[in-house]
């Protein structure tokens, strides 16, 4: 399609040309004829078919540009908006932490939606600049300075504007994460899970005020540059103008010596006059595409940005069973741009079919541990081992299938019961059997039968017929998810914290239950779920301060005997 707009564009740039050429013919006939005794009017009235011809051949032409300039457009948008998607993929998670890279990926973002039009752009520039050289050529016939004149009267104002280009581009940068804060202002002011907040706490002032705060400063900077760019491009074009009617003046006061046709005059007059419109259409244009081609510039360093978690050149495969374990060896880890460790000196191995709870105080480190056992971040020292290999040698892939993880803050995804359940393993969403299996595992399906449209009930109320569930039913369903997978280690962060007391019994007394051979994590602040585990490892500051079953460590009288009696006080 691209090439054949740009055949199309390069036949219509030849119309204005013919069109005027045939005009010339015309007159000059016209004279010829009104001073001969014969009127022979023939030639002229074919003359007159073919300028018809003509004009009708141009609007033909520029429609048929325009349709397939948006249905480009269109490609474009949905093309690179996948290719934003498919690489963000590939990247980490600490990436995506990153205000640096988030930036990034905003500009890159921004370009599917503000720049599907560059390429029809520059594409048009080409057009009018071949436009251009034909009516240059004709022009040439005659003058040859006339030319020269004109470019010379226009580079200062192509050098202004790409000037502005430059200074609004950096403007534009500067502002990205103040952007970013003002999107994210429009939603919290305006949104569906904001809403009940905005409402209780009375917000709406406080994030109206910032949204002003902030608009108002890009007005003003923005303001600035529009002033100055305004003049500037008025003084420029001025200067254009003035290069323009010189030409002019030279051709009628040739046309007056008598040196041109009639015919000539007028072609030459509209020549020049497309010629001036053509340049302004170019300059204005120029400012698009140059601004286009800068911001894409965010578009390939968005492509150019890869994952530190690379995939292994070795890639083994997870082991069919898991015979020694994981084991950590010193692992530390450190969050990118923090100089705290949230994880230090982490020495331990997670036996095969090892049922291990975390615990800890907020902040302690559980959840980071559990992300280095997934792979979601590699240790900054230290090394996690599999059956006595490193974690990085095996296929990312591959482990990630093994490993089944429920994160605290898992998501709520605005799609049907079931695909809430089949993300758990996305390439069995057809399997009903398995999504049913996995939802009486986890208690769900007694929840799906009381649903009107039940597996297939739409879920959150974001869209028509949705149902929204309780914290504890929307946790009912994510922990589904873990059983979608046949994974050979199962982690749960705090997986049944939203669960009544009854469910949380029956969910463990399952989970013991179904995950037996297999290894698991529980992260839970939940003493009664914590002493169900084989073994617990107490963390503090991310550190190991004691591990050992719950027998052991009540019996010891450290950190677990303390926080258990506080717990067991409370409900006493
Ligand atoms: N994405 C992140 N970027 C930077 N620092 C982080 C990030 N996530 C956690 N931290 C920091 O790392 C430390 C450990 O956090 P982690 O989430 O592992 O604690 P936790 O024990 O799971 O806490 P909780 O019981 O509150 O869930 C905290 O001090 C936290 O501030």
């Amino acid at each position: 399609m691209t090439v054949v707009n740009a055949l199309l564009r390069i036949a219509r740039s030849a119309m204005p040309l013919g069109l005027l050429y045939v005009g010339k013919l015309i007159i000059d006939k016209v004279v010829t004829i009104s001073h001969s005794q014969v009127k022979e009017m023939t030639q002229l009235w074919e003359l007159v078919g073919l300028e018809f011809a003509l004009a009708i051949l141009t609007d033909a032409l520029s429609r048929a540009i325009t349709l397939m300039d948006s249905l480009l457009g269109d490609l474009f948008s949905n093309h690179t908006s996948v290719k934003i998607m498919a690489h963000a993929a590939t990247l980490d998670l600490d990436q995506f932490e990153d205000s640096v890279f988030y930036d990034k990926l905003e500009r890159a973002r921004q370009q599917t939606v503000g720049r599907t039009i560059l390429l029809s752009q520059v594409m048009s520039q080409v057009q009018d600049l071949i436009t251009m050289g034909f009516l240059a050529v004709g022009l040439m016939t005659f003058n040859p300075w006339l030319i020269i004149l004109l470019l010379i009267a226009i580079i200062p104002a192509f050098l202004g504007e790409s000037y502005f280009n430059d200074r609004s581009y950096a403007l534009t940068r500067g502002q990205t994460p103040e952007r970013r804060e003002l999107d994210y202002i429009r939603y919290l002011g305006a949104s569906d899970e904001t809403a009940k907040e905005v409402k209780i706490f009375d917000l709406s002032g406080f994030i109206i005020n910032r949204f002003k705060q902030l608009s108002n400063k890009f007005y003003a900077d923005n303001k600035r540059l529009a002033i100055n760019r305004s003049l500037w491009g008025t003084f420029f074009a001025m200067l254009g103008s003035l290069g323009y009617y010189g030409a002019y003046v030279v051709i009628i006061i040739r046309a007056v010596q008598g040196s041109v046709t009639i015919g000539e005059l007028a072609f030459l007059a509209g020549s020049f006059r497309q010629l001036r419109a053509l340049l302004e259409g170019i300059l204005t244009r120029f400012t698009a595409v140059s601004q286009g081609a800068i911001y894409l510039r965010d578009f390939f360093e968005f492509f150019e940005i890869e994952p530190k978690i690379k995939l292994s050149a070795s890639g083994l495969p997870f082991p069919e069973t898991i015979q020694q374990g994981f084991t950590f060896e010193d692992v530390g880890f450190r969050y990118l741009n923090s100089d705290k460790w949230a994880n230090r000196h982490l020495s331990f191995t997670l036996y095969p079919g090892e049922k291990l709870a975390l615990v800890g105080e907020n902040g302690a480190g559980k959840t980071t541990l559990v992300k280095l056992l997934s792979r979601l971040y590699d240790p900054t020292e230290g090394r996690i081992l599999l059956d006595g290999i490193d974690l990085r040698e095996y296929d990312l892939a591959d482990l990630r299938l093994n490993v089944g993880i429920i994160f605290q803050d898992y998501l709520r995804y605005q799609m049907s019961f079931a695909q809430n359940i089949a993300v758990g393993k996305i390439s069995e969403q057809d399997n009903r059997p398995l999504i049913e299996h996995s939802a009486r595992q986890s208690l769900a399906d007694v929840l799906a039968a009381k649903l009107p449209g039940a597996y297939d009930q739409q879920l959150g109320k974001r869209f028509a017929d949705g149902v929204e569930l309780s914290g504890g039913e929307w946790q009912k369903v994510a922990l589904a998810r873990a059983y979608m997978r046949d994974a050979q280690l199962l982690i749960l962060d705090e997986p049944t914290s939203a669960l009544d007391a009854r469910a949380e019994f029956s969910v463990f007394e399952r989970f013991a239950e179904l995950t037996k051979g297999r290894s698991a994590v529980l992260i839970s602040h939940r003493f009664s779920t914590v002493r169900m585990a084989d073994r617990i490892l107490v963390l503090e500051k991310g550190e190991l301060v004691e591990i050992g079953s719950h027998e052991e460590l009540l019996l010891k009288g450290g950190r677990y005997a303390e926080l258990f009696d506080l717990q067991a006080a409370g409900y006493r």
